[in-house]
């Protein structure tokens, strides 16, 4: 902000005052003035110096075999420390990707930039400014080497500065289900036969606004107005997924014609079937119908349960759609009577990973396709639809039927700009971190304060260990510390095939792999394996690191240490979910450890607990694991030879 100076007229009354600072930057200009000229004595002065050493110079020039070594000169960037320095740490262009959310730099002191940029002693010690005696602090452009630079505070708009806050401790703070009356009875009862007798908090925050912001039905907004956007930002394992089916499904029990009113959009094709199994449990015995798009099934098989061509044109069979963004984008383009135009809730969930696919561009597509163009619109329908705009007394005119957006996520980020990418309407948070500068909350412990929220049950552990010893100290996890069922992440579907073929062949453990290797069908024969327990050790690529839900997981392990702290914060959800304990042990190599320790400390996450796998405790297993080692050798080289052939 201080770059620039703004000048304004302040009025009669700054006349005076303005004299005199007309006077001061007068002295100011002139004392600068002579600075300069006397810098350029200096500078001639010194060139007259070195042109009376030119016979020396040349002397030494001349001399056979002999070079003259130019003294290195230093740029601003040479010295270590300073920004360009070798070795030096860049700034990251975006704070919030590539791992960067835990490795913003403070503003690098520039302290030996500073001394190469003083200017010479005078005579007497001093400074020539203090030699000179300048009336005023001068204004040196470009003197950026002699104070720091101020730290640049983020400036976040209210809404998202100040959140409505959520409690995070969902085994204290829930909410009888009798005590949101404004739940239909139908679904009080199908909550309580699925077990929920009480609202997880961040349900009973959101909840209650949904239902209200739908109360004059789902056709207008309350009022007549466009109700406001919702953001969600909870911890994994809350139950952020309840929050907007209830009030889905409640807000369109009242449909009378079948039209696609809500849009669920996920990043997997997993996460989307969890969604919409949640959907049918509480649409079942409802007329609400669930379509699931995500490309498991052909184009022609999808169209089948989205539309149905009768004499006069198209019937729509789906009230909600699941989706993921590439298949919604082809039936928006190729599924003949495929309409948006009713669409009245677009829930999006995992909202931060969606925003970084924005470059497919599915949600400008999905907007066109909800919005008729100007000249499609029928100035005397009843009911219009226009995309949120300024009220004025012509678009009050007549009521508007709104599209409310819904995003969902552990990780939602605090970015203005890139929630800018949404075009969200009067937006409001709910969050479980406290208003920037508020109080914390009484049930929050050390990482409240962070950039994210971790369930409270979840105990963080990294294992100190070798590149070697890896493997082993998975196998000593699982077969010594007792955990039946353990979630084990790589950073690559190579690395995950590979260990889950030397556990395989160190035996004793019932193993699997999940990875883009894996065909989709098998990906859920997997999943519903390691669910019902007959999967003791599922290792994974960040395919399930987000949304995916598989109780009892008592045990994530990152075999490799995630890049970025988002991936830590979902990789670890995977356990201590909806007020469950759980373990998560990273294992971390010695060059490794500082830099993600302070990853994880600057993200608000309880301190790591060290666990030690002295060598005595992984000797017992070291015979069997060489023997599988031979095999792993044998069944890589077996691979590579099909593959050639
Ligand atoms: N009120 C409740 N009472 C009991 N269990 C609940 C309640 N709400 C949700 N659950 C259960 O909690 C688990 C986690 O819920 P959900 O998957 O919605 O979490 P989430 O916040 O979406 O997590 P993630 O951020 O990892 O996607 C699910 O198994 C769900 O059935």
């Amino acid at each position: 902000m201080a770059l620039f100076h703004i000048a304004r007229y302040p009025g009669p009354e700054a006349a005076g005052a303005e004299a005199g600072a007309e006077a001061e930057a007068d002295g100011r200009a002139r004392a600068l003035l002579e600075r300069l000229q006397r810098r350029a004595r200096e500078r001639q002065l010194q060139q007259q110096r070195r042109q009376q050493e030119p016979e020396e110079a040349a002397r030494t020039e001349s001399a056979p075999g002999k070079r003259r070594r130019r003294p290195r000169r230093s740029r601003g960037g040479g010295t270590p420390g300073s920004p360009h320095a070798p070795g030096s740490k860049r700034r990251k262009a975006d704070g919030e990707e590539a791992g960067a959310e835990s490795s913003e730099e403070e503003p690098g002191e520039s302290g030996v930039d500073a001394e190469a940029e003083a200017p010479p002693e005078a005579p007497g010690g001093r400074t020539p400014d203090e030699a000179t005696g300048p009336p005023a602090h001068p204004l040196l452009l470009g003197g950026f080497g002699r104070s720091r630079a101020p730290k640049v505070h983020p400036f976040l708009p209210k809404w998202l500065a100040e959140p409505s806050r959520v409690r995070r401790n969902v085994t204290e703070d829930t909410v009888p289900v009798e005590d949101i009356p404004e739940v239909h009875p139908e679904l009080q009862k199908k909550l309580r036969a699925q077990s929920v007798s009480c609202y997880f908090p961040v349900q009973a925050a959101v909840i209650p606004a949904l239902l209200e912001s739908a109360a004059g039905g789902f056709l207008v907004g309350r009022g007549g107005y466009q109700p406001r956007d919702l953001c969600v930002s909870a911890p994994t394992g809350s139950g952020k997924t309840l929050a907007f089916v209830i009030p889905v499904v409640q807000a369109l029990l009242r449909r009378a014609v079948c039209q696609v009113r809500a849009l669920v959009v996920l990043p997997t094709k997993e996460l989307a079937q969890q969604v919409s199994r949640v959907f049918n449990v509480y649409t079942d015995a409802t007329p609400l119908r669930v379509a699931l798009v995500t490309g498991q099934k052909s184009l022609a098989r999808e169209q089948e349960t989205l539309v149905q061509k009768t004499a006069d044109g198209f019937r729509c069979l789906a009230d909600i759609v699941v989706a993921t963004p590439g298949r919604l984008v082809d039936h928006i383009d190729q599924t003949p009577g495929f309409s948006l135009q009713q669409l009245r809730f677009l829930v999006i969930d995992e909202a931060d990973r969606m925003m970084d696919s924005m470059h497919q561009a599915w949600l400008p597509r999905v907007v066109a396709a909800a919005f008729p163009r100007e000249a499609a619109r029928d100035p005397c329908a009843l009911l219009q639809r226009r995309q949120p705009q300024a009220v004025t007394a012509a678009s009050s005119c007549y009521p508007q039927m709104p599209l409310q957006k819904l995003l969902f996520s552990a990780t939602l980020t605090q970015n203005p700009e890139k929630l800018q990418q949404l075009g969200l309407h009067q937006p409001r948070l709910f969050s479980t971190r406290p208003a920037r500068g508020g109080p914390a909350d009484a049930d929050s412990d050390s990482d409240s304060g962070g950039k994210y929220t971790f369930p409270s049950g979840l105990s963080h552990h990294y294992v100190p260990c070798s590149l070697q010893a890896k493997p082993l100290v998975v196998l000593h996890l699982i077969l010594h510390l007792s955990f039946s069922r353990v979630l084990c992440f790589t950073n690559s579907r190579e690395n995950a095939h590979r260990l889950f073929l030397l556990v395989q062949a160190f035996g004793g453990v019932a193993v699997a792999e999940f990875s883009s290797r894996c065909g989709p069908g098998w990906r859920r024969t997997v999943l519903k394996q390691f669910e019902q327990g007959k999967i003791q050790l599922l290792i994974s690529t960040d395919a399930t690191a987000r949304g995916i839900d598989v109780q009892g997981v008592q045990l994530v392990v990152n075999y490799d240490a995630p890049q970025y702290l988002r991936t830590y914060v979902h990789r670890v959800g995977r356990t201590a979910r909806a007020g469950n304990t759980g373990q998560a042990f990273t294992l971390l190599l010695k060059v490794q450890e500082r830099k993600f320790l302070r990853m994880l400390a600057e993200a608000g996450a309880p301190e790591l607990q060290r666990h030690d796998t002295p060598p005595e405790l992984l000797q017992p297993l070291v015979p069997r694991y060489e023997a599988a080692l031979s095999q792993l050798e044998k069944a890589v080289k077996e691979e590579q030879r099909q593959k050639a052939a």
